[in-house]
């Protein structure tokens, strides 16, 4: 399934994106001023073949969750179980992701690839709401292992996450979403991000690596101490992804790989969030390098890695907020500058039709 995925990913549509151009250009505004959802909305024609490209709607966030075997180091303030327990959070409606998809009008999946902790009342719930959160279990294995003291993950558990991405791509667009959004929930993953990030990024390891939850001076110069000690004894090579992901990933960076992958192949955006979302887009496109036509970066997290990972793609992002949270939250808030890109396509007037004068 992944090599028939990474096969099926394309380059743009460079006829649909002349038509965007061209359409652009006799829009009822002058030339450029709509910035960056320009080049936006002709790089979503492309990805689509068409001129105008579909409104990106419905919207559907997946957030992927798992745990760290590296947490034993001492990366992070935050118990292992608040994995868990957030997991029940975002089941019970009750997250800044919740609050924010409900503000977007997106539905919301939470794919367990490898909590480590039993999820508070999982398997308890009666019929629920059909369109509230809804919980895919899919746990590879509880939590990866520790990095620094050997591969997180064998390549076989790396695959099956990444194939677990895949599927629920696929899934959420048989069911008509027209644009997925990446969510990430797991104590400690921002470690592995950093880790990805300077795998495939090429950047040493305290330039891609940040303070994740909030860590001191004292945790954060043990966290820079692991990505190196795992960099080093892992020695990853950016041109073997599945290797890269089983050795310093995590299983919810794989799925998220998935996740883009699948995307891509279906020639569907796939709008990213923070680090976690950003690291696995550099793994995404060490696959396929097409992939990044499918990739809209929602914001820029305030964590270094993305920043050097969004440099490594070329992507500018949306929005600049200082956030720092992940779960989809940075994709969230960013969905209506996409959507905007693309209705201005879809209902703006040209000089001709509305009989405004050119310059
Ligand atoms: O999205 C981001 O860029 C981001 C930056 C810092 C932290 N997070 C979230 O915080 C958790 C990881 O932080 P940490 O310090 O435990 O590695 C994890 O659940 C992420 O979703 C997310
Ligand atoms: C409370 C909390 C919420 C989160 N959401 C995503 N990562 C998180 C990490 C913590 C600690």
């Amino acid at each position: 399934m992944l090599e028939s995925t990474v096969a099926a990913i394309r380059p743009l549509d460079e006829a649909a994106m002349a038509a965007a151009r061209e359409l652009q250009g006799r829009l009822t505004k002058p030339a450029g001023s709509l910035g960056a959802l320009e080049p936006l909305s002709v790089r979503l024609a492309g990805l689509a073949g068409a001129c105008p490209p579909p409104l990106p709607e419905p919207a559907a966030v997946a957030i992927f969750a798992g745990d760290h075997g590296v947490h034993a180091q001492g990366v992070t303030p935050w118990p292992q179980e608040v994995t868990a327990q957030m997991i029940a959070n975002f089941l019970a409606g009750g997250a800044v992701v919740n609050a924010f998809a409900r503000q977007a009008g997106a539905s919301v999946t939470v794919v367990d690839v490898g909590v480590a902790t039993p999820i508070p009342g999982a398997g308890a719930e009666g019929p629920g709401d059909p369109t509230g959160p809804r919980l895919v279990a899919a746990n590879v294995r509880p939590g990866t292992r520790d990095m620094t003291v050997t591969a997180a993950m064998t390549r076989d558990e790396a695959r099956v996450a990444v194939e677990t991405g895949i599927r629920v791509a696929g899934e959420l667009i048989d069911a008509g979403a027209g644009i997925l959004l990446t969510g990430d929930m797991g104590i400690g993953n921002t470690t592995p991000s950093a880790t990805l990030v300077a795998a495939f990024g090429g950047v040493d390891a305290e330039a891609a690596t940040g303070r994740g939850t909030g860590v001191d001076d004292e945790t954060y110069a043990r966290k820079v101490a692991v990505v190196r000690a795992a960099l080093a004894r892992h020695e990853p090579d950016p041109a073997d992804p599945l290797g890269v992901l089983a050795t310093v990933g995590g299983l919810e960076h794989a799925a998220l790989t998935g996740l883009i992958l699948g995307a891509a192949a279906r020639r569907v955006p796939v709008l990213l969030d923070g680090v976690i979302a950003v690291s696995a887009a550099l793994a995404a496109a060490a696959f396929a390098p097409d992939a990044v036509g499918a990739m809209v970066a929602g914001h820029r997290s305030a964590e270094p890695g993305a920043t050097a990972a969004l440099r490594h793609l070329g992507l500018e992002p949306l929005i600049d907020l200082g956030l720092r949270l992940g779960e989809g939250t940075g994709a969230l808030l960013a969905l209506p500058v996409v959507t905007g890109a693309v209705r201005v396509l879809h209902e703006v007037a040209t000089f001709d039709s509305a009989g405004v004068a050119e310059k």
